[in-house]
């Protein structure tokens, strides 16, 4: 998120690099006294000319400050014009803000070979695996939010993703849905991201789009889809960026890595959609979905109409069949903590027929039979069913800490309505003090890793049914994930910014 900061604070020191020492070839020699080197995590600039900066304490004497660093994380572009060496980079303005800047020097104590080696080597450093030179679509919802994406891709994205040398293309939505079909439409050739600068419904929106083609299964690995944050939910990018702020995430896209992602199949009625985020029935569907009349609150709408029906102990009835995977919270934590440290990435099968649509139904659809190993149990007392592929479903709710982007489950959280008002008033604290450890380890939350489920929502006068904050109809509905079916960037390119279960 920001730059690492060092023992007196400055993000833009590398403590790493003592100035008199360097070895030359991590140094390139600029201008008069001034030499750009390679740090272990930044780029270190020392230049007698600095005048700008406090000067700091060194054996015991004030000196100027001659040196600047900036993380590798930070940089943008280097390139050689003539004789001047260019470097963009991300400077931060703010905890949570960075905006583009510049140094250019004159290249003079060595040749063109060796500034232009150097300069790979900092791209090189600056990269990682993550791709250069990005192509991104970007879609623009100006209703999204407060409706400022417009203006906050203009002033915070946009310049960001320039000076990192990305292609871009930039389309307004113009109308719900419209999202679904550019999606539909996109020469998946031409472009390696899709960048939503807009709340998670227009994401939504795309990954169905890709969802509808006759080449969907292609189209879904090819294109990795991101959000930038200007809507009112903005869960996708806070679980693969580990911000809301429209600058840094922009910085993270720039420097993300791909990463596959669980999407599961919903199938409700006739239709078939996909999901990536959530599904929700009961009280989280209707605080998400029901509260409209309280937009003007803000998010602290959220927390009303939790707590209301929470210590009202409202109940939402329902038929629910599930297909577990890992049945109770120890072996959860394991599986969870298993996966995490591993650092080798999961690697999806190669998608060898082009022409592949999405992945055959195993457990097919609601409308048909049962699968044999699957029970209808009765809810009478459900509070609350919810569903999770991502960890964070807000800022600061990472309500499925044990989620992770491609275990081949979704993470289910079961808890009953009728629970004491004090253990309800427990848990509310729990879920918005960002310590998931209660939430997970509270008795009254069922917590565990499934590939499937049924529900049947009985709830009398009709209900909320939220997938991916999307409202769906009051019917009964199946879900079924599809292992790394999808790809998005992430900043680890394995697993969410979220602190897990320990
Ligand atoms: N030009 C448009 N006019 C009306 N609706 C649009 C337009 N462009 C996109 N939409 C719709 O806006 C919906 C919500 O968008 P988005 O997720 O970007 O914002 P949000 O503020 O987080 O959403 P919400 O209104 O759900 O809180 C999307 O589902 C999309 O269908």
């Amino acid at each position: 998120m920001n730059p690492p900061a060092t023992d007196d604070g400055d993000p833009f020191q590398d403590p790493s690099t003592s100035p008199p020492n360097l070895p030359t070839q991590l140094t390139l020699a600029v201008g008069r006294n001034a030499f750009l080197n390679l740090g272990s995590e930044s780029l270190v600039v020392l230049d007698e000319g600095f005048v700008d900066k406090e000067p700091v304490r060194c054996c015991g004497l004030l000196q100027p400050k001659t040196t600047r660093a900036i993380p590798f994380h930070n940089i943008l572009w280097a390139e050689l014009a003539d004789w001047e060496i260019a470097i963009s980079y991300a400077h931060p303005t703010s905890k949570d803000a960075v905006r583009v800047a510049h140094i250019n020097y004159i290249v003079e104590k060595t040749d063109r070979q060796d500034a232009e080696a150097w300069i790979e080597r900092l791209l090189e450093r600056a990269y990682g695996q993550s791709q250069r030179r990005k192509r991104i679509k970007v879609l623009v919802n100006p209703f999204g939010g407060k409706g400022s994406a417009q203006k906050w891709f203009t002033r915070d994205i946009e310049p960001i993703f320039a000076a990192a040398r990305s292609e871009l293309s930039v389309e307004k939505t113009k109308y719900s849905g419209h999202a679904t079909e550019i999606a539909e439409q996109l020469d998946i050739d031409a472009w390696d991201v899709v960048a939503c600068c807009s709340g998670d419904g227009v994401a939504y929106e795309v990954i169905n789009g890709f969802g509808k083609r006759p080449d969907a299964a292609r189209a879904l690995r090819k294109v990795a889809v991101v959000q930038l944050p200007c809507g009112t939910g903005n869960a996708m990018c806070l679980n693969l960026t580990g911000t809301d702020s429209t600058s840094l995430s922009a910085l993270s896209v720039t420097k993300g890595i791909r990463m596959p992602l669980d999407l599961v199949s919903i199938t409700q009625g006739d239709r078939r959609t996909l999901s990536f985020l959530s599904q929700a029935v009961g009280i989280i569907a209707e605080v998400d979905l029901g509260t409209e009349n309280l937009r003007w609150m803000g998010s602290a709408r959220f927390t009303y109409g939790f707590i209301v029906r929470l210590l009202g102990q409202t109940i939402y009835p329902a038929d629910i069949a599930i297909g577990v995977e890992v049945e109770d919270k120890a072996a959860v934590k394991e599986a969870y903590k298993r996966q995490h440290a591993d650092p080798t990435p999961y690697t999806p099968p190669e998608v060898t027929d082009e022409s592949a649509g999405l992945p055959k139904l195993k457990y097919g659809t609601v409308n048909d039979e049962l699968p044999t190993d699957w029970k209808m149990i009765p809810h009478d007392k459900l509070g609350n069913f919810y569903c999770g592929n991502m960890a964070f479903m807000a800022p600061d709710t990472n309500f499925f800490a044990a989620a992770l982007p491609s275990d081949g489950c979704m993470d289910l959280v079961t808890i009953d309505g009728d629970i004491p008002r004090l253990t309800a008033l427990k848990l509310l604290m729990a879920v918005g003090s960002g310590n998931q450890e209660s939430l997970f380890d509270m008795s009254c939350v069922n917590y565990r890793k499934v590939s499937g489920f049924r529900i049947v929502p009985k709830q009398k006068g009709g209900g909320y049914i939220s997938i991916d904050g999307e409202k769906m109809p009051f019917e009964p509905f199946q879900a079924e994930v599809h292992r790394a079916l999808g790809t998005v960037l992430s900043k680890t390119g394995r697993v969410y910014e979220a602190d897990g279960v320990a």
